[in-house]
């Protein structure tokens, strides 16, 4: 039996690292997925095998070593999620050194470390070929570490007791009460790669949609906007990680100023909100809507410069963009990544086709996505 798992990126509109903190993120899925495909092999066989095609890395793992390894620490299959203690973590660790990681790719082992627990915990020690490939650049501020483990947790819940799933349907289907399992599932894996997620990325990979997120509660919004927003990759490697526990530190050493300032993001992402709920009557109302969204960017982004996220690729970004009169702000945790930039109603074509030209001069890649569409699907394969 196989089935293919596929989960969305996602963009922050308002409120990265301020939701970290219990502020309000404003946040939508993108039409970019990851997928993982997992195949159960005949319990004969005695190997679990992944392959991470985006990073070029395979591992062959044997049950009995992993057994042994995992065993001595109690058997982590669990019906409930649960997390991954420190002591786990390092077991696995070790697992994944036998396998001879690259040193240059060390910054990706937690996600490996993330497929072991969660692969153990949902199905245990059966035999099985998990392949993920991805449209997502890998760290980039797009989610991709919460589209991994979103689409790693459905693919192995539907194959497991647990979701008790029609595996007759044909094609693309969506979970229904089983998605929450999934997202909790998926938080427990992004905990192993980030340290301390707030849950709004694997939130809205599940879910889908724009949605509002506080201290753990997601609420879907309906917007009546039209939102159109370039992406614009800096290619500058970061770790989500560090710039979240980075941001923690500040907010220690100053934490009346960094109180401030994390209450002026949560006014931004209310106001965000609110706007793309509202119903424009006529087009005067729309761009009057839109230039006050471009502000709000624009605020963000001189929030989370303050905040010591932005970089200098960033900035120049944000430079290039006013040239046109358009407002930018950086998405997920920043640091380099991914850039966004809001491109309203009344803006052509050509001048976007120059934007793009001269954002690309400098070695940064531009790209659309389509926003607000659906969360987590999966499809079985009934030919194997
Ligand atoms: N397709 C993939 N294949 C293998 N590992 C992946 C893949 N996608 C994500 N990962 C894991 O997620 C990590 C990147 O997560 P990170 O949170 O730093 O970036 P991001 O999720 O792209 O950005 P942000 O959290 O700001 O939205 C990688 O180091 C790797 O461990
Ligand atoms: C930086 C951050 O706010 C968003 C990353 O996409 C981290 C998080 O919320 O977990
Ligand atoms: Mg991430």
């Amino acid at each position: 039996m196989e089935v293919t798992a596929r989960a969305p990126g996602k963009i922050i509109l308002a409120g990265e690292h301020a939701v970290v903190h219990g502020c309000t993120a404003v946040a939508s899925s993108i039409d970019l997925y990851t997928s993982v495909s997992l195949r159960l092999r005949p319990e004969d066989e005695d190997t679990i095998k992944l392959q991470l095609n985006d990073i070029g890395l395979d591992f062959s793992w044997a049950i009995g070593r992993i057994k042994e390894v995992l065993s001595r620490l109690g058997s982590p299959f669990s019906s409930t999620p649960t997390s991954c203690s420190p002591e786990i973590v390092k077991s696995l660790a070790a697992l994944v050194d036998e396998q001879s990681f690259p040193e240059s790719k060390i910054g990706l082992a937690s996600g490996v470390y993330a497929f072991l627990w969660l692969y153990t915990s949902i199905l245990g020690f059966k035999p099985a070929t998990v392949v993920v490939s991805s449209e997502l650049p890998v760290g980039a501020g797009l989610g991709s570490s919460a589209a991994y483990c979103v689409a790693l947790s459905a693919a192995l819940l539907a194959l497991s007791d647990s979701a008790k799933l029609d595996v007759s349907q044909k094609g693309w289907f969506t979970f229904k009460s089983e998605a929450e399992l999934v997202n909790k599932w998926a938080f427990e894996g992004e905990k192993i790669i980030h340290g301390r997620p707030s849950g709004v990325d694997n939130s809205v990979s599940t879910f889908g949609n724009v949605i509002k997120f506080k201290s753990g509660v997601m609420t879907r919004i309906d917007s009546n906007m039209p939102l159109r927003m370039l992406i614009t990759n800096t290619k500058v490697g970061r770790d989500t990680k560090a710039l979240v526990a980075n941001v923690s530190a500040r907010k220690s050493r100053h934490p009346d100023a960094m109180c401030s300032v994390l209450n002026a993001i949560e006014a931004i992402s209310a106001e965000w909100s609110t706007i793309i709920q509202s119903h424009a009557v006529d087009d005067l109302c729309l761009s009057a809507n839109e230039e006050k969204l471009g502000e709000l960017m624009e605020m963000n982004q001189g929030l989370l410069f303050s905040i010591g996220v932005s970089h200098a690729s960033i900035e120049t970004i944000l430079r290039t963009t006013m040239k046109y009169k358009l407002a930018s702000k950086l998405t997920g945790a920043g640091g380099g990544g991914c850039v966004l930039t809001l491109l309203p109603t009344h803006v052509s074509g050509a001048v976007i086709d120059k934007l793009v030209e001269e954002l690309e001069s400098f070695g940064f890649q531009c790209f659309m996505a389509g926003i607000g569409g659906k969360g987590v699907q999966i499809s079985f394969d009934h030919s194997s």
